[in-house]
């Protein structure tokens, strides 16, 4: 799993070999430590480089090993091994070091990356902290305020980034494993004192007290909930105040409590679920390895409310050409600006441009011509979602895909107004549609399995993770998500308020709390699919007898609310006022 080869005459070149990330598996592990060995004790070696095959440096520790009776030479005693070595080790990262991976290059001497490789200690995204030496390491190298940025998001930074930061040594557009035996060739002979991380004093604010206190209390806001990114803090705490040893013993002591917690596990199953969705299959046999996508360059909205605004700045800030339509006056004109402001808040925060010019908007609907894909994003309402179909199959050209953003209605029955039935799908993003990562891809009896295939990647390009779903009432995400909402009613029936359970459900950890959460999406659209069900009806909205419905429990509130115009934010009232 690690091949050991001698180039340009004095370079020992180990290279990684466990496709597809080159995770460092018990075999992995043990390749390295015998082919540092064999390097160390070879008299014509004089430096290493440590690459990994197939243009990607390493994804970290073997995920799937966590869990099992974990075999093999462990990690930090070989990543130590490394550092202690007397010959120079060079890091050639390419595509990814994560985790582990990124903690191995930080027991090199040294570190070249290439300029499109990215970097992190992503092990607070899986529920864990960088055990390898990486929350006493890090600091070290790059100062304490950083390191914390890095270990207790789990961020990716770009080479660039590394090179400022001071991660690694040197930045490549050429051949990445070339450059290193050069770097290698170079430094061959030199003294490593100054290079073995753990040696470094950690450079510490003078006020560490109030540096961790200030930061514990960001983390534990932003966190909510989570354990791991506090055991972050916690560790780099002690590369600041503890000698290297000492540290290293706290470091090993929380992985330990995280290690066999239920949020990793959990984050764990996330990781694997989220790719394992990428695996699709239709009941017609269709999978994702045998349906081809398209390549979708321009795409089109119809209908700029709350959704449709959102899908249009996630399409256009995936670099898509997109045409926003909406017919009525008002709403264009706020959509318009509301549009430009989320598009110039999300370039802010990135420190991007706003891709303004991606958008054009009309107010007529055959200004979607010569479009790729239209993703339809009108009110809930079949009447209406049937007459725009019938005009779409009429005004675009041959083969364009046609998408419902529909949360509940029948994708196949649109798909029965078009002349091609094929070509539909539903495209269900969640509110807010440019931030949240979940996209139902719908398929019907009738979709094809291009169709679906490139709704599938087109997601993927927006960042989402797709998951095809079959064609029913809700779905899979709404049909999940309403008892959660008959639930959070029949509190507020028992006594609690909005906010009380809005705060409880944030602090286990939730983004938004329930009633917040309706208040974006908006309320009017749960009760006009209530009302298609046939559980609202006049007369029945106050009453005990009113809370029996179709024979199982049922609160009105949702109802009475909508009745006085409250739909959520676009109102400025809901379950709160705005
Ligand atoms: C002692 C404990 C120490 C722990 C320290 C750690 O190192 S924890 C692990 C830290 N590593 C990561 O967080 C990286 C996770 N991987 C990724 O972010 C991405 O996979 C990637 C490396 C950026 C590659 O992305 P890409 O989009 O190219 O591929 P996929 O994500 O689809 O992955 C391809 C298959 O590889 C499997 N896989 C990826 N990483 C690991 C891993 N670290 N261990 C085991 N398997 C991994 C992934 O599951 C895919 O396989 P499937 O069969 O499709 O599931």
């Amino acid at each position: 799993m690690a091949q050991f080869a001698r180039v340009s005459r004095s370079v020992g070149l180990i290279t990684l070999q466990n496709p597809p990330v080159n995770a460092l598996s018990a075999l992995a592990r043990q390749g390295i430590v015998d082919a540092v060995k064999r390097a160390l004790s070879d008299p014509k070696v004089k430096s290493v480089v440590i690459c990994g095959q197939n243009g990607i440096f390493c994804g970290g520790a073997d995920i799937k090993e966590f869990g099992t009776n974990i075999t093999g030479p462990p990690l930090v005693p070989m990543i130590h091994a490394i550092e202690a070595s007397n010959k120079p080790v060079v890091a050639a990262i390419e595509g990814s070091a994560f985790g582990g991976g990124l903690e191995l290059a930080l027991g090199c001497h040294y570190r070249v990356a290439h300029s499109k490789a990215k970097l992190g200690l992503t092990e607070v995204t899986l529920g864990l902290l960088p055990a390898a030496g990486g929350t006493q390491r890090l600091p070290r190298l790059i100062g304490v305020p950083a390191a914390l940025n890095l270990i207790t998001t789990g961020r990716h930074v770009t080479a660039a980034e590394a090179l400022q930061l001071g991660i690694v040594d040197q930045v490549t557009d050429h051949n990445t494993v070339d450059e290193a035996v050069k770097f290698a060739l170079s430094v061959a002979g030199k003294s490593l004192d100054a290079r073995r991380i753990s040696t470094y004093p950690c450079p510490c604010p003078s006020d560490v007290d109030a540096l961790f206190e200030e930061v514990m209390q960001k983390v534990r806001q932003s966190a909510r909930g989570a354990i791991a990114p506090i055991a972050c803090v916690q560790a780099v705490r002690a590369a600041a105040t503890l000698p290297y040893s000492q540290g290293m013993e706290r470091e090993q002591e929380l992985m330990a409590t995280l290690f066999t917690s239920g949020q990793a596990r959990a984050l764990q199953y996330c990781f694997f679920a989220q790719r394992a969705v990428g695996r699709w299959s239709m009941p017609s046999g269709a999978r994702w390895d045998t349906s081809k996508p398209r390549s979708i360059h321009k795409a089109a909205v119809i209908g700029l409310g709350t959704m449709g605004r959102g899908i249009a700045v996630a399409l256009a800030q995936t670099g898509l050409s997109v045409v926003a339509v909406e017919t009525q006056e008002k709403q264009f004109m706020e959509a318009k600006k509301m549009v430009s402001g989320m598009m110039e808040r999300g370039a802010k925060r990135h420190g991007t441009a706003p891709p303004l010019d991606k958008i054009t908007y009309s107010q007529n609907i055959q200004a979607v011509a010569d479009v790729d894909l239209v993703i339809e994003a009108v009110f809930e309402d079949m009447a209406l979602k049937e007459k725009v179909f019938q005009q779409l199959s009429t005004i675009c050209k041959q083969g364009t895909f046609l998408c419902t953003n529909t949360s509940a209605l029948d994708v196949d029955h649109l798909a029965s107004q078009t002349r091609n039935p094929e070509l539909v799908v539903g495209m269900h993003f969640f509110a807010p549609a440019h931030v949240m990562k979940l996209l139902e891809v719908v398929y019907g009896p009738r979709s094809s399995p291009q169709a679906v295939a490139t709704a599938m990647q087109l997601g993927k390009k927006m960042g989402k993770v797709s998951v095809a779903v079959g064609n029913c009432r809700g779905f899979v995400g709404n049909r999940m998500l309403k008892p959660y909402l008959e639930q959070a009613l029949f509190l507020l029936e028992e006594g609690a308020t909005p906010e009380l359970v809005d705060g409880a459900l944030e602090e286990f950890g939730f983004a938004l709390g329930v009633f917040k959460m309706s208040d974006l999406s908006g309320l009017d659209v749960g009760w006009k699919v209530r009302k298609g069900d046939g559980l609202v009806e006049p007369g029945l909205a106050s009453g005990p007898s009113a809370r029996i419905r179709q024979g199982r429990r049922y609160s009105p509130l949702g109802d009475l609310l909508c009745e006085q115009g409250r739909f959520g934010q676009k109102t400025g009232q809901g379950w709160y006022r705005y």
